[in-house]
């Protein structure tokens, strides 16, 4: 189910649409922010929630010291619904991951594969809505000793309104934010009010994206660098590419920023091949999501959870 867009608007967002596999391909193109340094230092609310947790780029410090990699899972929120999400939030932490990804619905999700845009159906279908994912959030985020790293397409937060999207996520205690099709005209409010909040914005880079323009992603980037390993969309692969080792070489030598490495990595030996080319973060999302939507009941797919994320992480140890 791939959103049949016209030429404008996917050159806008995603500006190459391959007829052949009618895959969007992710492209750097419209990853680049420019977070502005600024002196603005948010009342001392706005760090109540957050205070008490490291942010993204601590927790890859800490990471780093301790000669470990960071294991991020992705998983959307609202599906089967947002009270199984607030388990497994808690769920993922206590398993060990490093930072989590929570994704918020929507309704043209075109950098995802059938996996993800499948929940996020069935979230938006039993009425999840930014609002309900907040007071959700509000609760649990004390309880998580990992990072929140909020993922949501660009819409979602111009309709809030940029700068009033950045104060609520901030005060329920969110630390990064992952914008997978910011246009790169429109990059500019977005990196001013993040870097204003404190939140770390997340760019991503793909194989395709030109040296020139990886060097200048990696340069903004904040709280890590996130490297998609393949072109196309989300979706747990049989292998990770093999390019994504020269491409961590290619972006290490320009930056000693972190990077983490996702699409495609669904098996314990997955993990383990791209934390040796020398990611510092691994990031797993289809595979998580996949548990969830087919469990037959919150409790089953909490327990799989568990067991998955266990094992996963067992390959970083
Ligand atoms: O699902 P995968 O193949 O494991 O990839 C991680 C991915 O799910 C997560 O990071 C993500 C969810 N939606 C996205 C859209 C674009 C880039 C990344 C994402």
């Amino acid at each position: 189910m791939y959103m049949a867009v016209t030429a404008k608007s996917a050159s806008s967002i995603l500006p190459q649409h391959n007829k052949s596999h009618s895959l969007f391909r992710l492209d750097s193109r419209s990853f680049v922010s420019y977070p502005l340094k600024s002196s603005f230092s948010p009342p001392m609310a706005a760090f109540s929630v957050a205070s008490t947790t490291l942010g993204l780029s601590e927790t890859f410090t800490k990471l780093k010291r301790e000669g470990k990699v960071a294991f991020i899972p992705y998983i959307t929120a609202g599906d089967p619904d947002l009270s199984t999400t607030a388990e497994a939030l808690k769920v993922l932490d206590s398993c060990g991951s490093d930072i989590i990804e929570l994704g918020v619905p929507y309704s043209d999700p075109l950098a995802d594969g059938p996996v993800i845009q499948a929940a996020a159906t069935r979230s938006l279908a039993r009425g999840t809505n930014f609002d309900s994912i907040l007071k959700m959030l509000n609760e649990v985020v004390p309880q998580l000793s990992c990072p929140i790293a909020l993922f949501t397409y660009y819409n979602p937060i111009l309709k809030r309104g940029v700068e009033e999207f950045m104060i609520t996520v901030k005060e329920v205690g969110i630390h990064g934010l992952v914008v997978p099709d910011v246009p790169l005209e429109e990059t500019e409010i977005l990196r001013r009010e993040a870097s204003k909040h404190k939140i770390e914005l997340v760019l991503l880079t793909t194989p395709t994206t030109p040296r020139e323009r990886m060097k200048k992603i990696v340069e903004v980037t904040e709280g890590f660098l996130y490297l998609v390993s393949s072109i196309g969309v989300t979706g747990a692969r049989a292998s990770v590419s093999a390019k994504v080792e020269s491409l961590l070489k290619e972006i290490k030598a320009e930056s000693d920023k972190p990077v983490a490495v996702g699409f495609g990595i669904s098996k314990p030996e997955h993990v383990k091949q791209v934390a040796g080319w020398g990611a510092d973060g691994v990031i797993v999302g289809s595979a998580m999501v996949k548990i969830l939507g087919d469990a037959k009941s919150s409790e089953e797919g909490l327990k799989e959870l568990a067991e998955f994320t266990k094992s996963l992480k067992a390959a970083l140890l």
